[in-house]
């Protein structure tokens, strides 16, 4: 049964203006353990009659979430009123400010005041705001926002203070997002990425592509239009399958020269218009080494914000056993090879990037890339058998 989808069978219902008094006898109490929130839910229901009984739809802090956020991208007014009880985060130039406190780093969060304080400090417009990006909510429906303080100005940015002054002022520093996300907590690191991929989306859009005329965004960030012919503009990741192949016992890794030294990772390419994943595998297989793949298996995906937005769509795939010998496309490649299941599982407990590099020994990519969890997978799990491709 979908969890969200459950009924609840009502005794009694009495509707007080849009409140609701009930009295519920839960047929699956247990599902209230799995993490929902009943006052929430309850105030979310949606109330309908069925035969005999009433039937409360309960929506989960999640759904409640989402529809929220969806409202705030459909509509200005109900964005700008968010913004008076939300946080911002702040960027310079793409890079999100960070603040130190004892060996931990976060990402601090500004309010709509203290924004409207600083940003006069900095002799910027109020009217900035506008230029903020809608990037999530909390649970308690508190939207959050990022703004970059350089990107999309007007000349009167000019007369601003140094990023150094407002580094000081802010009490933190704009740190490069590839180290940001090194120091920050995953929910931070998250949201910072999304952020960092809608603003430089912003920046790279101001003007449509058949009317040469600008742009103008929604308050949301969801979307930017062009006033003199209404074409939508839609913030867009581009699809990259990026696959692990195995012969059954080994696995191929394979390194292009732009890696830093000694770093091998599964193989990656972006998508053709018109392909499906699996043919774009299948292609970027045969072009990068010369395999032909013969299973393949989806696994997980990740949005991947260098050096522009990305869907990462990971899959595994194998070869057949005879068929397994490698040649280099070397305008894509440096080199390729099959690594054992011992080395890679050595190479995945050693995993110091700093120091790997030093001393030129063969490394993987970071925890935080989807590399790093499709060649853990299998290593925990070899012998995944995929379908054929
Ligand atoms: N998160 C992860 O674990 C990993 C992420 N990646 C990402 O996957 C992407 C693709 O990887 P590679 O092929 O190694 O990258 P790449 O940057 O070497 O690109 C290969 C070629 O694809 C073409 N290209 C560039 N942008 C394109 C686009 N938007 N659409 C179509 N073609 C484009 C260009 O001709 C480029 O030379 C990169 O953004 C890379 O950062 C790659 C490996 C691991």
């Amino acid at each position: 049964m979908e969890l969200l989808d459950f009924y609840c069978q009502c005794e009694n219902v009495l509707f007080m203006g849009n409140k609701i008094l009930i009295d519920i006898q839960f047929k699956r109490n247990h599902l209230l353990q799995n993490g929902f929130d009943l006052t929430m839910s309850l105030y979310c229901g949606i109330a309908c009659r069925r035969k005999s009984f009433w039937c409360f739809r309960l929506l989960s802090t999640y759904v409640t979430k989402t529809r929220y956020l969806f409202e705030l991208k459909e509509d200005d007014d109900a964005c700008k009123k968010a913004q008076q009880t939300g946080a911002f985060y702040l960027f310079h130039s793409l890079a999100p400010l960070l603040q130190k406190s004892g060996h931990q780093y976060q990402a601090p969060r500004h309010s709509l005041l203290e924004l409207e304080r600083l940003l006069a400090k900095f002799g910027q417009d109020t009217q900035r705001i506008e230029d903020s990006v809608l990037i999530g909510c909390s649970e308690q429906h508190e939207a959050r926002f990022a703004l970059d303080l350089v990107l999309n100005s007007s000349s009167s940015i000019n007369a601003s203070l140094q990023k150094s002054e407002m580094e000081t002022e802010l009490k933190g520093s704009f740190t490069k997002l590839r180290k940001a996300l090194f120091q920050l907590n995953t929910k931070d690191a998250s949201l910072l990425t999304t952020a960092q991929a809608l603003l430089r989306w912003h920046d790279a859009h101001q003007f449509c592509s058949r009317s040469g005329q600008p742009t103008k965004k929604n308050m949301a960030g969801s979307k930017r239009v062009c006033p003199s012919n209404k074409i939508i503009y839609y913030p867009q990741m581009a699809p990259v399958v990026i696959t692990l192949v195995s012969d059954g016992t080994r696995c191929l890794l394979a390194r292009q020269s732009s890696f830093p030294k000694g770093m091998y990772s599964a193989l990656a390419g972006f998508c053709d218009i018109g392909e499906s994943m699996e043919e774009a595998v299948r292609r970027e297989v045969a072009e990068e080494v010369g395999l032909e793949v013969e299973t393949l298996q989806y696994s997980a995906s990740q949005h991947w914000p260098f050096p522009n937005s990305s869907l990462m769509i990971a899959c595994h795939a194998t070869v057949k056993p005879g068929q397994t010998e490698i040649q280099v496309n070397l305008k894509e490649l440096e080199a390729a090879g099959w690594f054992s299941h011992d080395e890679v599982a050595t190479a995945l407990r050693k995993n110091n990037p700093y120091t790997q590099q030093q001393n030129g020994t063969f490394w993987l990519p970071p925890k935080l890339a989807i590399a790093h969890q499709l060649i853990k997978e299998w290593v925990e799990k070899p012998s995944c058998s995929p379908l054929p491709a």
